[in-house]
């Protein structure tokens, strides 16, 4: 799975060749010479399994400024297509879905119908895991991709999808006469494009980014300015909730001190009603990360709440949680469905976040009289706060949900050392996947089912041989379209014990 980032190549305004950077989900959102070739079956399977496993690395504490980026959560890497200059069709079309796409470029299927979107997803997942399958010798399905109110396939018009990420991010840069800019990086540049609004974002989202620039300007607060490593303002993220009326903004300094701060925090939360925390993220590195390592709330409550399958969450400002939620929500029932858990079993939720796929499963399983036990690994601490809370929040205690703040990968290996009995792994890494320690010592733990979420397929289909070798079989994998209107497709793969 993902958080969108500024990520973006720089040339026109600095002139110099975009750095590495990570977007939300943990992705590398580095330069692209990819040339876009949606056209062809080869080229739609690169685009829609997203990026290569070398360019993705893990942060939880990244995101990005962008729709397509953010969006997927993924940034832009060599070998794709997403800063390939706008097709033919998007040009035609840059008057219409959105009057800013053309220059923007974060969505770069806007002008395909979403009928032909999840079929070209589709395609792109059959091409990538048929060869592995037919290698293997599974007797795998490979379901219709599910998108947001139709399937690949599903014949008629499909909806449109619009307003359905909760998560925005603007990056901010100094315009002229103490001017605080902000919008979407351009396409393959680090120039900004000012978006009075977004078809894609949740309503209001970027109506509030905008207002922190305006609220900055206001107290004279300058913002950073990447060539000259000066300013202070550089980013701001907001986090809506989906089925709560709360919203979280975090803005993202150069550095810890900011004139006038109490100012600022009063000033930004009274933006819009509906945000419960203000919260300042200090990055001072160089970069395309958004996020730094240090994160202090300003103003309001540490965390703001969201819902997802009946369980209640909180999240803090630089812990993981999903960007889609209606199609998390599609997401995690087919994991859960995967998991085909018993009462008594031992689930293993790895790359846990806020915990949030194994607590909705814990809480499915027991609503369907059958308790089990929870285990979460996560390596971002804030996650594991979270997850502490969101299993007291759902009336989890301490012996049915315990999460531990450490590495994957050395988790599991302490785990098949010493024997831990379990029935069933979930792992949902970051874009780089997992690593094949990890995935020799789940099989090890020998448990019957193991239900891998992907917002990487490309990385995905690596790991899935593996664990192929180990003893598993794929029954069962389904596409989702967490990101509708980019090349991005998240999957979910069941495999069985054989
Ligand atoms: C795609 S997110 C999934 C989070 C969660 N499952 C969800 O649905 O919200 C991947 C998570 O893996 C975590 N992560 C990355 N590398 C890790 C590692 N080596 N060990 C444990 N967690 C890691 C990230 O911090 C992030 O929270």
């Amino acid at each position: 799975m993902a958080q969108q980032s500024s990520h973006r190549p720089r040339s026109a305004r600095g002139g110099k060749p975009a750095r590495r950077g990570k977007d939300h989900r943990g992705t590398s959102a580095s330069a692209g010479s990819g040339r876009r070739s949606a056209g062809s079956p080869a080229g739609s399977a690169r685009q829609a399994a997203g990026r290569s496993a070398s360019a993705a690395s893990a942060s939880a504490a990244s995101g990005a400024a962008h729709p397509a980026g953010a969006a997927s959560g993924s940034g832009r890497s060599a070998g794709t297509t997403s800063d390939a200059a706008p097709s033919r069709r998007k040009l035609k079309d840059s008057a219409g879905p959105c009057p800013i796409m053309r220059a923007c470029g974060g969505c770069a299927w806007l002008g395909i119908p979403y009928r032909k979107q999840l079929i070209r997803k589709q395609e792109a997942m059959e091409e990538l895991f048929r060869p592995l399958i037919e290698r293997m010798g599974w007797d795998a399905a490979i379901e219709a991709t599910c998108g947001m109110g139709s399937k690949a396939g599903d014949p008629g018009k499909a909806p449109v999808p619009r307003a359905f990420r909760y998560k925005a991010a603007t990056p901010f840069a100094p315009g002229p006469a103490g001017a605080v800019r902000s919008g979407f990086f351009a396409r393959g540049t680090h120039t900004i494009v000012p978006a009075p609004s977004c078809a894609v974002e949740a309503p209001g989202a970027r109506h509030i980014l905008n207002e922190v620039a305006r609220v900055a300007e206001r107290l004279g607060i300058p913002a950073y300015d990447e060539d000259a490593r000066q300013g202070v303002l550089r980013y701001a993220v907001l986090r809506m909730g989906w089925r709560t009326d709360e919203a979280m903004l975090t803005i993202v300094t150069a550095r810890r001190e900011v004139p006038h701060i109490e100012d600022l925090a009063r000033e930004l939360s009274s933006i819009d009603p509906r945000i419960v925390c203000v919260a300042q993220n200090i990055n001072g590195r160089e970069g395309n990360a958004i996020l730094g390592r240090e994160t202090r709330v300003l103003w309001g409550a540490p965390h703001m709440k969201d819902e997802l399958l009946d369980c209640t969450f909180a999240i803090s400002p630089t812990a993981f949680y999903q960007t889609n939620p209606q199609q998390t929500e599609v997401l995690y029932r087919l994991a859960i469905e995967g998991m085909a858990l018993e009462a008594g079993d031992v689930l293993l939720d790895a790359y846990c976040g806020s915990g949030t796929i194994g607590l909705c499963a814990a809480r499915d399983a027991a609503r369907a009289g059958k308790a089990i036990k929870l285990i979460g690994v996560e390596k971002n601490p804030a996650g594991i706060v979270d997850a502490r809370l969101n299993a007291e929040l759902n009336g989890l205690g301490p012996d049915e949900a315990s999460f531990m703040a450490t590495d994957a990968t050395e988790f599991l290996r302490d785990a098949a050392r010493s024997g831990t009995h379990v029935d069933v792994v979930a792992l949902d890494p970051p874009r780089a996947g997992s690593t094949p320690a990890f995935l020799t010592a789940a099989a090890e733990l020998g448990p019957r089912r193991i239900v891998y979420i992907s917002c990487n397929p490309t990385t995905q289909v690596r790991d899935l041989e593996i664990l192929g070798q180990q003893g598993y079989r794929l029954c069962r994998l389904t596409p989702v379209d967490m990101f509708p209107h980019t090349e991005h497709t998240e999957t979910v793969a069941v495999l069985e014990r054989s």
